[in-house]
């Protein structure tokens, strides 16, 4: 009788013993990892900490300390490490493909979308078929963009400014920031007359805004969804309402929107004679029967007919609805990804430039010396993009804000392969293990960037000729690197030099209260405008 109770012991103790060997004996004394320093006392066998401070969004800070203290690769969790360097660090990681943890499979909508896809080889395929649209050759030639973007400034934005002006009245710089963005991303996605108007229709703009923000809500929502989605699954299948119903809901709406989108130009696509125009940038016949070329849907009509003709590739008939639904994927992706990021930049360096009066005076002074100007009268010429473009204060002033506050200052994580990798100098990193670089770092590191580092010093930029330029740009990390950086980083620099373009030529702008400092989660920011001669 006495036998079953010490089968029961021993398997408790047994259990125990195993428990204690796997989640401490091992990952703190036997794992290569644990030859790597910790960020923290507890993280060789917990990852608490990181958690924590990720739910909190002070990670990144956290995350810097420890490299300060320790050196370029850090141990955060017992299967995540962090890594600040490009020898054996950022090259080995992203540059040479590692694939996505499940991290990322939190940004799925209608299906997989290039974000959110773990392995390289679909992700590649996909990408292939969008990023000559978003390539800077193409954007600083594209007839259809330039008619794009004078129309939205010239009809919108500007006269938006001057009523302002006019009127001495205050606004929220990132409302009507974000407002421009999204008109200007989705009219090059789905062609002017398909797309937002959210500069002059303010109720759909802040129905977009609010369920943006309530998809994108951090503690409520995305943490679970990123950083404990086993957890959450979990907890979903037991039927509990986790994360909040709101986020599906909205994130729902957000769907339905897109697809709306869509088909509003999936109207204007079919109707098009073949081949479709826009792979020729330099030509600016506008198709029958577009009244105008800046109806074109660029990127819809890029992505649509490249996933037809992959699904014929492969002897698929394309089945309409696969392809309605991958094509709108991508560009719910491309509003998401747009969204923010742009306008965090914009608020920011309009904040340094107030406080710092004679960088600002010089921006204008190179602003206005651009020939034509970017000015208000609709009739007055409109600059090239390329004339833009090579403007150096102004591409110095917009990468000095990127260095100092990028809008994904944190983790973005990859998977070491199969047979382990070498990182930071630490051998056998082994395969399955979590690594990550960061923004706010790389961005920190004073051999690469000098001792001033936390100072706004757009001239850095423009020191030390080509190779400053190229080490900076192996640096520069807000739009991370290799074959997953963003498709979107050329597109998003061209926007916020034609926002800051027309905002600095024609007005002088002021923040109403100058002790009020930009967020990251999209808090108001009031400025002023007056009009200059
Ligand atoms: C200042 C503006 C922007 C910043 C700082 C930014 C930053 C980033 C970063 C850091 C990534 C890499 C994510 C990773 O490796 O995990 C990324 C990916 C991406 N971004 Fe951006 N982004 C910006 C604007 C845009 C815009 C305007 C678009 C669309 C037009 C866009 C579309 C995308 C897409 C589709 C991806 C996924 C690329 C891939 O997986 O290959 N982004 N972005």
């Amino acid at each position: 009788m006495e036998l079953p109770v010490n089968i029961t012991v021993v398997a408790v103790a047994g259990f125990g013993l195993l428990a204690l060997y796997h989640f401490i004996i091992y990952p703190v004394f036997l794992s290569t990892l644990a030859q790597i320093p910790n960020a923290h006392p507890t993280t060789a066998f917990s990852s608490l900490w990181i958690l924590w401070k990720k739910y909190k969004q002070e990670d990144w800070v956290a995350v810097h300390q420890a490299f300060m203290k320790h050196g370029d690769v850090v141990r955060v969790g017992p299967n995540d490490i962090m890594i600040n360097c490009m020898k054996d660090g950022v090259l080995t990681v992203y540059n040479a493909g590692f694939d996505k943890p499940n991290f990322y499979s939190a940004l799925e909508n209608y299906g997989h979308c290039m974000v959110s896809m773990l392995h390289s080889t679909p992700h590649s395929i996909r990408k292939r078929m969008v990023s000559h649209f978003y390539s800077k050759s193409y954007l600083l030639n594209s007839p259809i963009l330039a008619s794009i973007t004078s129309t939205i400034l010239h009809t919108r934005l500007l006269p938006y400014l001057k009523e302002r002006a006019d009127s001495s009245a205050s606004f929220d710089l990132g409302e009507i920031t974000s407002a421009a963005a999204i008109d200007l991303n989705t009219s090059y996605s789905f062609g002017l007359a398909s797309a937002t108007n959210y500069m002059q229709d303010s109720t759909a703009a802040q129905n977009y805004i609010s369920l943006y923000r309530t998809r994108v809500l951090w503690r409520e929502n995305m943490f679970w969804k990123m950083e404990l989605p086993g957890l959450t699954s979990f907890l979903q299948s037991l039927g509990l309402p986790f994360p909040s119903p709101t986020y599906s809901t909205a994130h729902r709406k957000l769907e339905d929107l897109t697809l709306s989108f869509c088909d509003r130009a999936s109207t204007i696509y079919t109707s098009l004679p073949s081949p479709k125009p826009s792979s020729d940038p330099h030509d600016t016949t506008p198709a029958a029967p577009l009244s105008h070329i800046s109806d074109f849907p660029t990127i819809y009509a890029q992505l649509r007919s490249s996933l037809e003709a992959h699904a014929l590739e492969h002897s698929e008939k394309p089945n309409a609805d696969t392809i309605r639904k991958q094509t709108a994927s991508e560009l719910f992706d491309v509003l998401i990804a747009g969204f923010d990021t742009s306008t965090l930049i914009l608020k920011h360096l309009v904040w340094h430039l107030s406080r710092h009066p004679t960088l600002e005076s010089r921006l204008v002074a190179e602003l206005r010396s651009l020939d034509p100007p970017l000015r208000i009268s609709s009739d007055a010429p409109f600059p090239s993009a390329k004339a833009l473009d090579a403007l150096p204060f102004l591409d110095a002033a917009i990468h000095e804000t990127l260095r100092l506050h990028p809008p994904a200052p944190g983790f973005l994580p990859r998977v070491v392969p199969a047979g382990g990798a070498r990182i930071g100098g630490f051998a056998d990193v082994p395969a399955g293990t979590r690594v990550s670089a960061q923004a706010h770092s790389l961005h920190r590191n004073e051999e690469v960037w000098g001792a001033d580092v936390e100072e706004f010093r757009p001239e850095r930029w423009m020191e030390g000729g080509k190779e400053g330029d190229m080490e900076r740009l192996r640096w520069f990390w807000a739009f991370g690197s290799g074959g997953r950086m963003c498709v979107g980083r050329g597109f998003a620099v061209f926007q916020i030099k034609y926002l800051v373009a027309a905002m600095y030529t024609n007005f002088r702008v002021r923040m109403v209260d100058e002790g009020a400092v930009p967020d990251y989660t999209g808090g108001v920011l009031r400025v002023r405008v007056e009009g200059v001669e």
